[in-house]
């Protein structure tokens, strides 16, 4: 059976190869990948008198990958924004091949920063022992970009070839090629509720869903994206929010604590539910993953709660673009390195409109607890450098400075404890092109969501196969604040997180965690008894 996808499965095909897994535990059927699998673990205890005790477990996992690409709409709430714009038009210039002229000579189209489109991984070694490394996208069969049907919402009416030249974000040469396709796209009338976002974008808002019913809102979404489904003959629909930062609901009891108060809650058109919270809800009841690319808590308890009751996928929040990426590697290198991070400082200014909306208090609230919690798994994973409760001081200061536009330029500071007392300071000055950073990682949202529907496990105990956990902590690797199943681990750390995602699809074929042991270089198999003098 040819097992998988090349890196641009045609949708509904069968699955060009790409590679084989030849293995007992693995089979291939017509539409499907199955992996015997066991996940290794180590229990720790300790007893009164403190010594340590490592039990190491194994569990018996079976995982089964439908291997049918679907035909797939990726809907973006927020579609006429910079990242929206930005996505939609660099998604027609891939999928025509359009080049552009700049000052610095012919560009062509790519999806760098996407990790699925242009990341790899270790796939195995040769018969030499040398790495052998596989595009990301081939793992397992997956949906290219080039073949997403794109759609979505806005409360600004300017069509897609409008907002485009609005972000200012591509070059003109491309702009100009693009905007014919981008101007038939029209973003879907959506909800506005001022009290969410910045004073400063009611100007935007003149493609409004009508009146303040939060129930008719809700089906109103739901409707749109029935329709585009069937407009599109759509076999998938997945939901970005790629729209302004909202203030931070607050969670009150009786209203969003449960799956059964919010939705009386949006019965009653409570003023605490956020449009983000009634997109969420218009998806999961609609069976549509909802994915969240800005800080505020749209996933109230209730909205966790609700996508756990209806078995539909949910994930965020923010997406990890630039400073905060960066911070997630730099201080796992300090920590794993020994050295103690005392002191981060991370200002950035930037004048695009989220910045825009940023510039308010309470959407600037949102974003700052999003980037200042991304180090606190880091900090916890070393108990000597710091003592139960100890953080480095940790600011976040972000500045709204039009004249820079989407060019966001992010100053840091990382000083440290090194050996015998002394410090260490790292500046970093990073102009981070905030929508060309953070539209790939749309794409990686969505089509790594998709991937995941398609797979379900089995262990010993259960006799169906079931889906993952509702909340899709797998997608941690690109977003600042990730939303983690109740009461389970935070992992901000980036190599974890890379490494996480890389294993579990690793672990769908069959194949174990990539360990970089490199065993069979330090300790020879067939080393020859004689000692080397
Ligand atoms: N590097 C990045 O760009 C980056 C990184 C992390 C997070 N984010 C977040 O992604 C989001 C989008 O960023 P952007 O630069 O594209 O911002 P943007 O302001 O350019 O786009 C947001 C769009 O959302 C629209 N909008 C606002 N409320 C809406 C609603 N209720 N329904 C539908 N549309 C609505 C606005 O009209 C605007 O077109 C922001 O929340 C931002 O904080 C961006
Ligand atoms: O991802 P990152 O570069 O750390 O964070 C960014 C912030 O620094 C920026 O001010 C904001 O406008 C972007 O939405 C994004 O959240």
């Amino acid at each position: 059976m040819p097992p998988h996808a090349s890196d641009s499965t045609p949708i509904g095909s069968p699955t060009p190869s790409a590679f084989r897994v030849n293995a007992p535990n693995v089979r291939y059927t017509d539409d499907h990948i199955i992996a015997d699998y066991v996940y290794s673990n180590a229990i720790v205890t300790s007893n009164e008198g403190g010594s340590i005790n490592v039990t190491p477990t194994n569990t018996k996992y079976t995982f089964k990958t439908e291997l049918k690409v679907p035909r797939v709409g990726l809907m973006m709430v927020g579609w006429g924004g910079n990242n929206g714009s930005t996505l939609t038009a660099s998604i027609v210039a891939n999928r025509h091949n359009i080049t552009w002229r700049t000052k610095d000579g012919v560009k062509t189209p790519n999806y760098f920063g996407s990790v699925v489109q242009a990341s790899t991984l270790k796939l195995g070694i040769d018969e030499k022992g040398k790495d052998v490394y596989i595009p990301f996208s081939n793992i397992l069969p997956m949906v290219h970009p080039n073949d997403l049907v794109l759609g979505g919402w806005d409360i600004s009416s300017l069509d897609l070839a409008k907002s485009m030249q609005r972000a200012c974000v591509l070059d003109y040469d491309l702009q100009r090629q693009v905007a014919p396709e981008l101007e038939k796209m029209k973003p879907l009338p959506s909800i506005y509720y001022p009290d969410f976002i910045a004073a400063n974008q009611s100007d935007r808002a003149d493609n409004l869903i009508p009146g303040d019913d939060k129930k008719a809102h809700v089906e109103h979404i739901r409707n749109d994206i029935r329709q585009f489904k069937l407009a599109n003959q759509l076999d998938k629909v997945i939901v970005v929010w790629t729209a302004n930062t909202e203030r931070y609901a607050e969670i009150i009891p009786g209203v969003n604590t449960t799956a059964d108060n919010l939705l009386k809650a949006v019965e009653e058109s409570h003023p605490e539910i956020a449009p983000s919270t009634i997109f969420a809800i218009a998806c999961i009841l609609e069976n549509v993953p909802f994915i969240n690319g800005s800080p505020q808590n749209t996933f109230v308890p209730g909205c966790i709660e609700l996508a756990e009751r209806h078995r539909v996928y949910i994930g965020g929040d923010d997406f990890k673009s630039g400073q905060t990426k960066v911070k997630s590697v730099l201080v796992e290198f300090l920590v794993n390195s020994g050295i103690k991070p005392i002191g981060i400082t991370s200002y950035n200014h930037l004048g695009n409109n989220d910045g825009k909306n940023l510039s308010a208090p309470q959407q600037f609230r949102s974003k700052e607890i999003s980037k200042s919690n991304v180090v606190d798994d880091m900090v916890n994973s070393n108990k000597i450098l710091y003592k139960p409760g100890e953080h480095p001081d940790h600011v976040v200061v972000i500045k709204y400075v039009p004249a820079v536009g989407d060019s966001k330029r992010a100053l840091d500071e990382y000083v440290s404890e090194i050996f015998m007392g002394g410090r260490n300071t790292v500046s970093l000055y990073n102009t981070c092109e905030d929508s060309l950073l953070a539209s790939p990682l749309i794409l990686d949202l969505a089509i790594l969501t998709e991937l995941t529907s398609r797979i379900q496990y089995r262990t010993e105990e259960m006799t169906e196969f079931a889906p993952f956990h509702s909340v899709l902590s797998i997608l941690s690797f690109m977003l600042k604040a990730p939303l983690v199943p109740p009461g389970t681990p935070v992992v901000n750390a980036f190599s974890k997180q890379r490494a996480a995602m890389e294993n579990l699809f690793r672990a769908c074929i069959g194949l174990p965690p990539q360990s970089d042991m490199l065993l069979e270089h330090k300790a020879p198999v067939n080393r020859s008894k004689k000692a080397v003098k």
